[in-house]
């Protein structure tokens, strides 16, 4: 087991307002930033003064005072995320504008999230500020987090239909959008996110039982400073966005049904209980809503008959190769081949495989899995875009796919596949996966969302680093050039099959 050092937490830095009742501006967010394992650094725009009742007053900070902070700051602790929330004076907003095309200019990874605060949950308005003169700022802004009614302002549209007003507010020059649904009165609450990525719109869109708590002030300066935490952490958005909706469903659920004053939300750090991960929704997830679950793999997760080791291999040769040396499961992930010959290898893998009672999945070729009976199918998330899922389920065969992240691992999840595969949990030399490198915290992580349904590890699983990864409890471990580029393939597969033959945690 390799000894981890302990690494540098990232530095977030908070921009907004100090409210003396406790519950939200920066005592939220430094809350929240420390529970997931940032540094801090804050810059408080407003002494506010507020109780559980009303807002009273709300007292600016000048400018020139900000400005020492942020020159103290800059080079001594320079910032990888800042979260903005209150600003309350047009010359603040001048001053913020200034301030983050000078740091963006130093740094051009470094990312800003807004949390658009207007009015107090407690009642009362903090500025007279228009939209207008807010919206100067968004095209200095990575994420902004309005909730339905602030993101009517800053889209200047009184429709309840948030992709409409996420596209007016991505117009406006954000780069990506999170309508939270935390105001709405329905029982299950939808957060709708809008993101340009790479010059394409992705949208990202969960849903979660709404959690009626009284102990709610500061929930959305927290929500908007966990997702700056997770950001700041490496996680792509969608993945942030997921984690962040965990971190506020676990927070609210912890003092629900307890009355008696207007209370603190709860940072708890990260969300370790499945119950708390909202559900996926969007297109696929309505697409196949009701398809039945796929036909399980037949194995036993007390690893007294476990998947093992999971070659992924692209060609016959090598499955003639290691079909003799007791594989419980193979795949044949052939690319660049024309039709017939395509055709001609699955059907004889199929084959191949029948003889030795091995599962085998076919990477990306349904259409033939299906017409050849092969055990299975694997897809990747772009495959499933286009893939019919029903005709594979009604074929009787099985269905194996790629994750990486949360975000991903639910929705597949949902879909109730035979296996899931998570990936990539290093740097792999076999396919480019910049971006998606999960580690092995994460895959850690990811496995305590799994239910039920078998965990593939892949991605740069060598023999030396495969000792982590079957310790986190993996149902198996795929591998492409451990055993394509080892010197003794055969051998390899050996010592991959004996570390896993010791049950993950021995
Ligand atoms: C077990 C396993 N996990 C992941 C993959 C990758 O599938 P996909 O994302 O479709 O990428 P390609 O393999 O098609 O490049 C896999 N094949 N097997
Ligand atoms: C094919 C593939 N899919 C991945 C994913 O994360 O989805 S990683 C990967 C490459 C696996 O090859 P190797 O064992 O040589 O790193
Ligand atoms: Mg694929």
């Amino acid at each position: 087991m390799t000894i981890k050092p302990v690494s540098l937490k990232p530095i977030v830095w908070t921009i907004s307002g100090a409210d003396c009742s406790g519950g939200a501006g920066i005592s939220a967010d430094i809350k929240t930033l420390h529970s997931l394992g940032c540094e801090v650094c804050h810059f408080i725009t407003a002494n506010t003064v507020q109780n559980s009742n009303q807002l009273i007053a709300v007292n600016a900070t000048e400018c020139q005072v900000l400005q020492q902070q942020v020159d103290a700051l800059k080079t001594d602790k320079p910032p990888a995320v800042i979260k903005v929330g209150l600003i309350v004076t047009l010359q603040q907003v001048h001053w913020l504008v200034a301030v983050l095309t000078q740091l963006k200019a130093a740094n051009e990874k470094l990312v800003v999230v807004f949390d658009p605060v207007g009015s107090a949950s407690v009642g009362g308005k903090f500025h007279d500020l228009t939209a207008d003169s807010l919206t100067v700022l968004l095209p200095l802004i990575d994420v902004v987090t309005p909730n339905m009614l602030e993101a009517q302002v800053l889209a200047n549209d009184n429709t309840d239909k948030v992709d409409l007003l996420a596209k007016g507010i991505l117009k406006l020059g954000a780069t990506a959008v999170v309508i939270k649904g935390g105001h709405s009165n329905q029982q299950v609450m939808e957060d709708y996110c809008l993101a340009n990525i790479d010059d394409e719109q992705h949208v990202f869109q969960l849903a979660s039982e709404k959690v009626n708590s009284d102990f709610s002030h500061g929930g959305g300066c927290s929500f908007a400073s966990a997702l700056a935490a997770y950001l700041a952490n490496n996680h792509l958005l969608r993945d942030a966005l997921t984690l962040t909706k965990a971190f506020i469903n676990q927070g609210l659920k912890h003092h629900q049904g307890i009355k008696g004053y207007y209370g603190a939300f709860e940072q708890l750090g990260k969300a370790n209980n499945a119950n708390d991960y909202p559900q996926i929704c969007g297109q696929l997830a309505e697409h196949y809503k009701a398809l039945p679950a796929f036909k399980s793999l037949g194995i036993e997760r007390d690893g007294s008959q476990g998947l093992g080791l999971y070659p992924v291999v692209d060609s016959l040769e090598w499955l003639t190769h290691l079909l003799p040396l007791g594989l419980e499961i193979i795949q044949l992930r052939l690319k660049n081949l024309e039709q017939d010959q395509l055709e001609q290898q699955i059907k004889q893998a199929v084959a191949l495989c029948q003889a030795t009672n091995t599962r085998l999945f076919i990477n990306d070729y349904w259409q033939l899995a299906i017409k050849y009976q092969a055990y299975g199918v694997h897809l990747g998330q772009e495959d499933l875009q286009t893939a019919d899922l029903h005709a594979i389920e009604q074929a009787g065969i099985r269905l194996g796919i790629s994750t990486h992240g949360c975000y991903e691992f639910l929705l597949a999840q949902q879909l109730q596949p035979s296996y899931l595969a998570i990936g990539a949990i290093f740097p792999t030399v076999t396919k480019n996966m910049t971006g998606q490198i999960q580690g092995v915290d994460t895959l850690s992580h990811t496995l305590k969302l799994a239910r039920h349904i078998p965990v593939v590890a892949i991605g740069g699983i060598s023999l030396t680093r495969s000792e982590d990864v079957w310790a986190t409890g993996v149902d198996s471990l795929a591998v492409v050039t451990a055993i394509t580029q080892a010197e003794k393939p055969e051998q390899a597969v050996k010592d991959f099959q004996q570390l896993m033959s010791i049950p993950a945690g021995n």
